[in-house]
C-alpha cells in the first residue's frame, strides 16, 4: 500500500510513459508481418507485457532489450499451453480474433479474475459472421474463450459500437488476411473512437490500407502487413495524474515526449484542464504545468475518453462549482466498475459525488480530507486516487499500489522524483 501525504510543491522534468495503446499494436502487427520489426521505447507495462506473450505463444519469435523489441512475425503456430493475458482486455480483445490465424486446433485465452468478467460477447458474435468459431467456454460471453483456427469466410460484419472500441480494432487488425474487402458495420454509435484512430494510423505504417465508410469501415482484402521500425510516443492517459497532481498543487513540471499532433484521444486531458481554468502550455513535444490554478467546474462528455474519467472526477473535487461526467457506461466495463468504484472511494474523501448511470455529477468542495482508499486492483485508480491524496489535508492509504505496473511502472518514482510525498509499505 501507498502512504500519501499532503504535499506542497512538486518540481521538475519528466518523460511521459510510453503509449500502452500504440506499444500493444505495434507488438501485435509486428507479429502479423513476414521479416523483424523495431520497436523502439515500448513500454515495459505488464499490459504491454502480456501482449507480447500473447503473440510469442502464437508463433511470433521476440527478443527484448531495454529500449528496443525485435520481434519477428509472420509464422503462426498453435499454442503449446493457454494463453495468459493478466489484466489486459487490449490483448484479450486483439488476440482473441489473430487467434484464428494458427494452422490448426484451438488457441484458448484466459486472464485474471477482472478479465474473466470483461464483455467479449459481441466480438463473438461478429467473428461467426466471417465464419470465424470463437465462443466462451463457459457460454456466457466472458473469458476463457476459445478460438479455433479458421479461414475468413465473408465480407459483411455487422457489430456494435457502444461496448468497446477493441472489437473493431481486433476486426480491422484480422481483415486484411480475408481475401475479398469486407465491411464492419456499426449497429450503434460508437465509443471510444479516437482508439481506432490509433489502430488506423498504426496500420498504416504496417502497410495496411482502411477506409472509414458512412457505416463504418471498409478492409481492403488481400493485404500484407510489412515490418516496421517504430518508435512509440508518450501516453496521454498515464501523463493525466502528473498533468492533475501540477494543476492542484504548486508546481514547476515540464512533461516531454507529448506530441500535440497525437492521434491519441486522452490528449483531451489538454483542453478539459484549460476549460476547467488551467493555463496549461504546450510544446510540440511537452507540457508544461505551473500550478496551482484555481479550477471551475465543466461538463465532460466522456464518450471518447473513457480512461480519464478517474482523473477528471478528482479534479471536479477540487474545482469550484459543479462538474457533471456523461457518456460513459462503457466506463463500467473496464478493469473494475469505474464510476462506481470513483463514486465509493471519492465519498470516503468527503467528496460531494453522485452517481448517475453513465457518469457522475460532482459539486466541488475545495478540500478533501485523507482516507484509507480502496482501488480494486485498478491501475488507473491507484494513480487517480494518489493525486486525491497529495491534496487532501492529512494522510491517505492507498491499497493496492502493484496495479501501476500494468501502465505505469515507474509511476510511484516519477511523482517522488517531483517532490510527491509518498511512501511504499
Ligand atoms: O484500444 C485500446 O488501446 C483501448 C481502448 C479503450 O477501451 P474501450 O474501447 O473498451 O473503451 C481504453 O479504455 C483502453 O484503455 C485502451
Ligand atoms: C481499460 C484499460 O485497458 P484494457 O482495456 O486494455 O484492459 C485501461 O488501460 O484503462
Amino acid at each position: 500500500m501507498l502512504i500519501v501525504k499532503k504535499t506542497e510543491h512538486l518540481e521538475g522534468k519528466v518523460n511521459a510513459p510510453p503509449s500502452k495503446s500504440y506499444t500493444h499494436r505495434a507488438v501485435i502487427g509486428a507479429s502479423l508481418a513476414e521479416g523483424v520489426s523495431k520497436i523502439k521505447y515500448p513500454l515495459w507495462g505488464e499490459d504491454c507485457l502480456a501482449s507480447v506473450r500473447g503473440c510469442e505463444s502464437l508463433g511470433a519469435k521476440v527478443k527484448l532489450d531495454k529500449d528496443v523489441w525485435f520481434i519477428e512475425g509472420g509464422n503462426f503456430k498453435t499454442p503449446d499451453d493457454v494463453i495468459n493475458v493478466g489484466n489486459s482486455g487490449t490483448t484479450l480483445r486483439i488476440l482473441t480474433s489473430i487467434s484464428s490465424l494458427i494452422p490448426k486446433g484451438y488457441a484458448i485465452l484466459t486472464g485474471d479474475s477482472s478479465i474473466r468478467k470483461r464483455p467479449m460477447q459481441p466480438l463473438l458474435d461478429a467473428l461467426k459472421q466471417i465464419n470465424i468459431n470463437a465462443f466462451s467456454s463457459k457460454l456466457n460471453g466472458t473469458a476463457p474463450i476459445i478460438v479455433e483456427s479458421g479461414k475468413i469466410n465473408g465480407n459483411v460484419v455487422k457489430i456494435r459500437g457502444d461496448i468497446s472500441s477493441q472489437f473493431i480494432t481486433s476486426l480491422l487488425m484480422l481483415l486484411p488476411f480475408n481475401k475479398e474487402d469486407s465491411e464492419i458495420i456499426l449497429t450503434t454509435p460508437l465509443k471510444s473512437k479516437p482508439y481506432i484512430d490509433v489502430t488506423i494510423d498504426i496500420l498504416d505504417k504496417f502497410g495496411i490500407k482502411v477506409d472509414e465508410t458512412e457505416k463504418g469501415f471498409l478492409v481492403y482484402g488481400n493485404q500484407r502487413y510489412r515490418p516496421i521500425d517504430y518508435i512509440i510516443e508518450g501516453d496521454y492517459s498515464s501523463s493525466s495524474y502528473i498533468i492533475a497532481a501540477g494543476i492542484l498543487i504548486n508546481s514547476h513540471i515540464e512533461i516531454y515526449n507529448l506530441f500535440k499532433d497525437s492521434k491519441q484521444g486522452d490528449k483531451a486531458i489538454i483542453e478539459i484542464v484549460k476549460d476547467m481554468g488551467a493555463d496549461i502550455k504546450v510544446k510540440k513535444d511537452c507540457v508544461i504545468v505551473e500550478g496551482e490554478y484555481n479550477l471551475r467546474g465543466i461538463d465532460v462528455d466522456i464518450k471518447d475518453i473513457p480512461d480519464l474519467l478517474p482523473t477528471i472526477a478528482v479534479l471536479a473535487c477540487f474545482a469550484e462549482g459543479k462538474t457533471e461526467i456523461y457518456n460513459g457506461e462503457h466506463v463500467r466495463y473496464k478493469e473494475t466498475d469505474r464510476i462506481k468504484a470513483c463514486y465509493t472511494e471519492l465519498k470516503k474523501m468527503g467528496a460531494n459525488i453522485k452517481e448517475k448511470e453513465d457518469g457522475l455529477i460532482i459539486e466541488g468542495v475545495k478540500k478533501l480530507k485523507g482516507a484509507r482508499l480502496n482501488t480494486y486492483n485498478d491501475h488507473r485508480l491507484v494513480m487517480a486516487f494518489t493525486v486525491a491524496g497529495l491534496k487532501a489535508e492529512g494522510e491517505s492509504i492507498i491499497e493496492g499500489e502493484e496495479a501501476v505496473k500494468v501502465s505505469f511502472p515507474n509511476f510511484i518514482e516519477v511523482m517522488k522524483s517531483l517532490g510527491a510525498n509518498i511512501e511504499v509499505c
